[in-house]
């Protein structure tokens, strides 16, 4: 009687082909098969609400039983069923589908199925797939036998079904994970958490509900400000992190929506920005960094859309106009939240802040009526120390440095002359702070070079240029070959004997003297006839401090025999402080003068001994 009924007919393509293909190069694990069952399931019963019109309410049943290999899993829905001609058409055709809008690409239909590909997914765990289904048009049941080697069988089923289809897998030597309840229930929540209809999950031990009924935030996000509580539990339970804040996401549309909870630690430019994002409320992808703007990097976010247009995998989506479109309104909405906020809960504002002042940033440096309402929060390094830009422009002109590089060798010397300077050199800073003035017209900024800060030294007095004129003439001609000259002048703190500047051409320079070190003789004469053009302009300044006592007994006439050597040294340990790389004569000089001193050494307590040696 069972056989009357069957009929074989056979796949087009190397089925087992297809699997290998789908499950090592689209699929990111086979854990995926599960998505695609819950799928299927969402769609038929999302087609039968259209077809039975009321008095209906989906459901999805899972059940496993049995273990290791034995095991088998069910997966059930009361939707729309199949009847044979379909089955022909959509189930047995691979690529073909029900659920397709009026063309491929389309975002317009409510099913989330369209490739044709999904139940495929399937025997990356399971030998055969059989489907028993029930049309809610009508006709017998039908059981639905396929396999890997392309074939599939159909049986007409006597007695009476309900609606529906069921999908029976056998686990697979080495799938046996796939099977396992725990496991089961943890991928069929995190596929599952938003969709609208009731996920059970039975074994032979228990039966649960998997997915909370929808709750009402998820179709307007706005209402999740009155059910925060919720909302971060809810955020616990699906990222496992615990948040404190969050902001509702939107589009104008009210396709998209979803929670930016904000994250309770800082994290850095590069930290991997993955939200998870729900399409048609089944999770589609937990990497997508794109879905909202680059400087958002600050939140971790749960989105919702039935509007964007996954790849074939369904783990991510198509870089089209839509998305753009999407990432620029959830990008506003944070913004706007951000900008009520200031007005409304700056304590909450400057929490996220000093948590996330980077991410303020980048965002700042886009968009200057936002940099214009947060600006006074924005922390920067100062001679200072850290200070919110708030207090830091009460006193202009204000000045900054460019680089970080910069910043270091003009710190000491402005902080001990009390002088006010911002570190520039961070990522944002320097653009941040010389648009300032756009923003606040009152304020002034101004870009500080390391050697404009010596401006502010005492000159020493006529009488001191007549009697050091000797031993500065010396210096200076000692330095020469570094391209470095020589200044006598007094400035704070007396402990710091030299300072060594360096205007942007002389750094050129040396950075071409460096890289002609260590080039082939062709570039190095390339480079040679480069540095021969900023030569002229090419020089560093050291800065020697005659308010320290050292220097003043080194530059007085009664030393000068010693001068050369001291001056060398000096530079060398003002290169080494100002950490720039030493070329080889540099070294070179260090290495001897360090012996020449370990000789004076030496001599000198000889003499003061009587003369051992
Ligand atoms: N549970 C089900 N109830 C009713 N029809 C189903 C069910 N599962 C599969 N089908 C039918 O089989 C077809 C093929 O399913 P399959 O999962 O391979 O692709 P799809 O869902 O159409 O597209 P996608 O590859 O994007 O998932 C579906 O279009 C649908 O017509």
């Amino acid at each position: 009687m069972e056989n009357q009924n069957r009929d074989t007919y056979r796949f087009q393509v190397n089925l087992s082909g297809m699997i290998n293909i789908l499950s090592n190069h689209l699929y990111s694990s086979p854990k995926v098969f599960l998505r695609e069952l819950l799928q299927n399931g969402i769609d038929a019963i999302t087609a039968r609400q259209a077809y039975s019109q009321g008095g209906y309410e989906g459901k999805i049943h899972v059940e496993v039983s049995g273990t290791s290999t034995g095991a088998t899993l069910l997966v059930e829905d009361n939707g729309i069923g199949l009847d044979e001609a379909e089955i022909h058409e959509f189930l047995a055709m691979i690529g073909q589908s029900s659920k397709r809008g009026e063309d491929f690409l389309s975002t317009n239909t409510s099913f989330i199925g369209r490739f044709g590909i999904g139940l495929l997914s399937c025997f990356m765990v399971s030998d055969d797939i059989v489907m028993v289904t029930q049309s809610a048009k009508g006709g017998p049941a039908l059981e639905w036998h396929g396999k890997p080697d392309g074939t599939y069988t159909i049986r007409k089923l006597d007695g009476e079904y309900a609606p529906g289809t069921k999908v029976y897998l056998r686990c697979k030597e080495g799938s046996e994970a796939y099977f396992e309840e725990n496991n089961l229930q943890e991928w069929l929540f995190y596929y599952g958490a938003l969709l609208p209809y009731p996920i059970q999950l039975v074994s032979d031990h228990t039966t649960r509900l998997i997915n909370p009924p929808s709750p009402p935030w998820v179709k307007d996000p706005q209402l999740a400000r009155k059910h925060q509580d919720e909302v971060l539990a809810f955020g616990k339970q699906v990222l496992g992190e615990t948040f404190r804040d969050f902001i509702p996401l939107h589009t104008s549309s009210g396709r998209t929506g979803g929670i930016a909870f904000i994250l309770p630690q800082a994290v850095n430019l590069s930290a991997k920005r993955n939200h998870r994002v729900y399409l048609k409320h089944m999770l589609v992808s937990e990497a997508a960094s794109n879905i909202l703007p680059d400087w958002a990097f600050f939140v971790k976010c749960l989105i919702w859309t039935d509007e964007l247009q996954p790849t074939a995998s369904r783990e991510h989506f198509y870089e089209n106009v839509q998305l753009e479109q999407v990432r620029e309104e959830l990008g506003n909405t944070l913004r706007q939240e951000l900008m009520r906020m200031a007005e409304y809960h700056p304590d909450r504002l400057q929490s996220i802040i000093s948590l996330h002042a980077l991410s303020m940033k980048a965002l700042a440096v886009e968009d200057l009526s936002f940099y214009s309402i947060i600006h006074e929060w924005l922390p920067f390094e100062s001679t200072y120390g850290r200070k919110l830009l708030g207090e830091l422009k009460q006193q202009p002109p204000l000045y900054f440095t460019a680089t970080l590089d910069e910043y270091r060798q003009i710190t000491h010397v402005a902080s001990a002359q009390s002088m006010l300077v911002v570190n520039g050199g961070y990522i944002y800073d320097a653009e941040l702070l010389a648009q300032l003035p756009l923003i606040d017209p009152d304020v002034q900024t101004e870009r500080l070079l390391p050697e404009e800060v010596s401006l502010s030294f005492t000159d020493i007095t006529p009488q001191e240029r007549l009697d050091y004129y000797e031993s500065v003439r010396l210096a200076d001609s000692v330095l020469q070959k570094f391209r470095c000259q020589v200044q006598l002048r007094r400035f704070k703190p007396e402990e710091i004997p030299v300072l060594y500047t360096l205007s942007e051409q002389s750094a050129q320079w040396r950075v071409l003297q460096a890289t002609k070190e260590v080039s082939t003789d062709v570039l190095s004469s390339v480079l040679g006839s480069l540095g021969a053009t900023l030569k002229d302009t090419a020089y560093a300044t050291l800065y020697f401090n005659l308010n320290n006592p050292v220097i003043e007994r080194a530059f007085h006439s009664a030393h000068l025999a010693m001068l050369p050597a001291i001056v060398e040294m000096l530079y060398c340990n003002a290169l080494l402080m100002g950490h720039y790389p030493m070329n080889r004569q540099e070294t070179a000089l260090l290495n001897q003068g360090i012996i020449q001193f370990i000789d004076w050494g030496i001599t000198a307590a000889g003499h003061a001994t009587g003369g051992e040696e």
